[in-house]
């Protein structure tokens, strides 16, 4: 048997016993196949109930004036702001434009500020993504970028995966390969807990088609750091 595995530090298993096919969907965020059985306002009322419960195990008093209202305030943040990106419904609508003025040049949407959640301590991630295309043809509104991010970012995540779901999502929306993700990252589960390493950061890429190019690279990095 080969060596073990490691996938976002959860599953530990062997080459064979996970296979090519379950890596690659390791890029899908897990969902039960029932995720969306239950409405949204449904999914406040039992988050809400379950975070009470939470909360008295902790010894919490939520009686208490301040404390009352949390768990149904935790509700709504996972289900309309923090974790909106779990329902595909809140899929950004994306504006797609005829590239008429024949640019060819990458475009570099750079310093994208996100907040996301670590899957492993649920706890902020939070940071810079740069995105970089080059058209094939068409051109995707500018904002819209700004979205792709938010979205992806608005689940419980692990790096590695946020980077892969928005390039695989510029790809297919722009149909082209040549696009470029880098993340540049806190997580406040390694600076603020754990370890407690409040300096480190965590740099994540991704490059492909005309990216796959060192000199490419260096442009990019070269405006990025302008
Ligand atoms: N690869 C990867 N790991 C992450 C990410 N976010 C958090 N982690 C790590 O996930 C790991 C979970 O490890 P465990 O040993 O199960 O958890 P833990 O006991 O809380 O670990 P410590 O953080 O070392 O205290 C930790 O090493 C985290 O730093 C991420 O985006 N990508
Ligand atoms: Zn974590």
């Amino acid at each position: 048997m080969k060596d073990p595995i490691n996938l976002n530090g959860l599953t530990t298993l062997s080459v064979e016993e996970i296979g090519d096919e379950h890596l690659f969907t390791s890029i899908e965020t897990p969902l039960k196949k029932d995720a969306f059985e239950l409405s949204d306002s449904e999914k406040k009322v039992k988050i809400a109930s379950l975070f009470e419960e939470i909360m008295d195990t902790l010894g919490l008093d939520l009686s208490d004036d301040s404390l009352k209202g949390t768990p149904e305030r935790v509700a709504k943040m996972y289900v309309e702001e923090i974790f909106s990106g779990l329902n595909p419904q809140n899929k950004p609508k994306i504006a797609l434009f005829d590239n008429k003025y024949q640019y060819n040049q990458m475009l570099l949407e750079k310093n994208i500020t996100f907040y996301s959640n670590c899957e492993h301590h649920f706890v902020p991630i939070f940071g810079k993504v740069h995105v970089a295309y080059i058209s094939s043809g068409k051109v995707i509104g500018l904002s819209k970028i700004n979205r792709i991010v938010q979205y992806y970012a608005k689940r419980p995540q692990v790096q590695e995966r946020l980077t892969i779901q928005i390039a695989n999502e510029l790809k297919q929306v722009l149909q082209t390969e040549d696009v470029a993700v880098i993340i540049d990252a806190k997580h406040l589960c390694v600076s603020s807990r754990g370890i407690k390493d409040e300096s480190s950061a965590t740099v994540t890429t991704y490059y492909d088609g005309a990216f796959n190019n060192p000199q490419k690279i260096n442009e990019l990095l070269q405006l990025i750091n302008n």
